[in-house]
């Protein structure tokens, strides 16, 4: 199979765990026998740097071209004092709205021989399978206007949350789709108590679930679900929830699994040119000293295998081989808890190896060549 990804490594420990996944894809591709185009892009800060925007027209084109797109990180504080512009974030934020990628997927599951890494007690962690379904092209991030101005004379700001009634529809529909396949539980967290935008957002979750009657709707308030994430994580099946709220409750929830360096997800879109991103960011106190956690983006490429590629036993090779060498024992800083680790490099080879090791692939392999 011929197939080419987009690959935008970013700012700072982005460039670090795409170098890792692309080593695993490299590998899957010999051992399976397809080939992976890989067509590099420039977003964030080194494309302000060399290009003069964070979003160069080059980088759409050649996300494009591809059939999926595997995304680093993006930002630092080079950066952070630029006009809006011309901030590494704005480049994250126009690919997202340009290729309509509204769908942003974050599960959240424990790893058996993680789970005395969690800071949680082990028994409220042990089990917990859930994901996040956050909007991730509209509220907040997106609302106009967004700007400083003068109120009653005063120097004032303004930051608006708007959704269309069909933003938020569409992303409930996935988020019940997801739920069927699960558990059909889907929780709706919102501030209805507060938010107007919220109260529409209950309405049409309540209107969503009538179209799913074999799936459960549980409303929540968005202060209360950051308290139940840590209370009791394993109520969760599907969590469906805005922009901003999943933004926020992604982060918490990383630390269930030990680590924000463990947290995959995907971008879908409406158009089937889908994104894969690990949930962390560029991570500036640890960048350039490979030391990174690989595996958020390593589960990301698996993702996106399953997802865009419809490889599931490929995917599952991946996510396999992670696992093996977690059971090792192995560990990246993050989730070593002062004691040995290895680095980012390593991580990789060893989930190479442990690919390579894996009878149940020699066996798929067999059965294929
Ligand atoms: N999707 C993205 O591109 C994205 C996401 C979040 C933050 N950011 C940007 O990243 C920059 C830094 O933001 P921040 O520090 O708040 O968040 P961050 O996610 O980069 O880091 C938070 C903490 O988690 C640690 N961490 C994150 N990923 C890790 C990994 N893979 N392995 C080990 N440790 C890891 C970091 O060392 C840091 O201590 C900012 O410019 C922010 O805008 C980008
Ligand atoms: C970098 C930033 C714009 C981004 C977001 O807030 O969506 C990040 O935190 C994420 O979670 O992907
Ligand atoms: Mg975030």
């Amino acid at each position: 199979m011929k197939k080419s990804i987009a690959l935008l490594p970013g700012d700072g420990i982005g460039k670090e765990v795409v170098e890792a996944t692309v080593e695993i894809l490299k590998a899957i591709g010999e051992q399976f026998n397809h080939q992976f185009q890989f067509n590099y892009g420039l977003i964030g800060g080194d494309a302000i740097d060399q290009k003069g925007n964070p979003l160069p027209e080059e980088t759409i084109a050649i996300c494009k071209e591809s059939d999926a797109i595997i995304l680093g990180a993006v930002g630092g504080p080079k950066w952070d004092h630029n006009p809006v512009e011309l901030r590494p974030e704005r480049g994250l934020l126009a690919l997202r709205k340009e290729l309509d990628l509204f769908a942003n997927l974050r599960p959240i599951k424990t790893f058996e021989s993680l789970l005395d890494s969690s800071p949680l007690k082990k028994e409220y962690v042990d089990g917990v399978d859930f994901v996040i379904v956050r909007e991730l092209t509209g509220g907040l991030y997106f609302g106009k206007p967004s700007e400083r101005i003068v109120r009653d004379g005063e120097d004032a700001v303004v930051d608006t949350l708007l959704y269309k009634r069909y933003e938020i529809e569409r992303i409930l529909v996935s988020a019940f789709e997801i739920a069927q396949k699960r558990r059909k539980h889907v929780t709706s967290v919102d501030k209805a108590n507060v938010l107007e935008s919220s109260r529409v957002w209950r309405e049409v979750a309540e209107e969503v679930a009538a179209r799913y009657p074999d799936v459960t709707l549980e409303h929540m308030l968005v202060d209360n679900a950051a308290m139940q994430l840590i209370r009791s994580p394993r109520q969760f099946d599907v969590i469906a929830t805005e922009n901003m709220f999943g933004d926020i409750l992604s982060d918490e929830a990383s630390m269930i699994t030990g680590s924000l360096g463990m947290l995959s997800s995907a971008s879908l879109s409406s158009g089937g040119l889908h994104l894969y991103e690990p949930v962390h960011g560029s991570a500036p106190d640890i960048a350039g000293q490979n030391i990174a956690n690989p595996i958020a983006t390593i589960l990301s490429a698996a993702t996106l295998l399953r997802q865009s590629f419809g490889l599931e036993e490929e995917a599952k090779a991946i996510e396999k081989a992670v696992e093996n060498v977690l059971n090792s024992g192995k560990r990246t800083a993050d989730l070593a808890e002062g004691g040995k680790s290895i680095s980012t490099k390593q991580m990789s080879e060893e989930i190479i190896n442990a690919l390579a090791d894996d009878q149940d692939i020699i066996n798929i392999i067999e059965t294929y060549s």
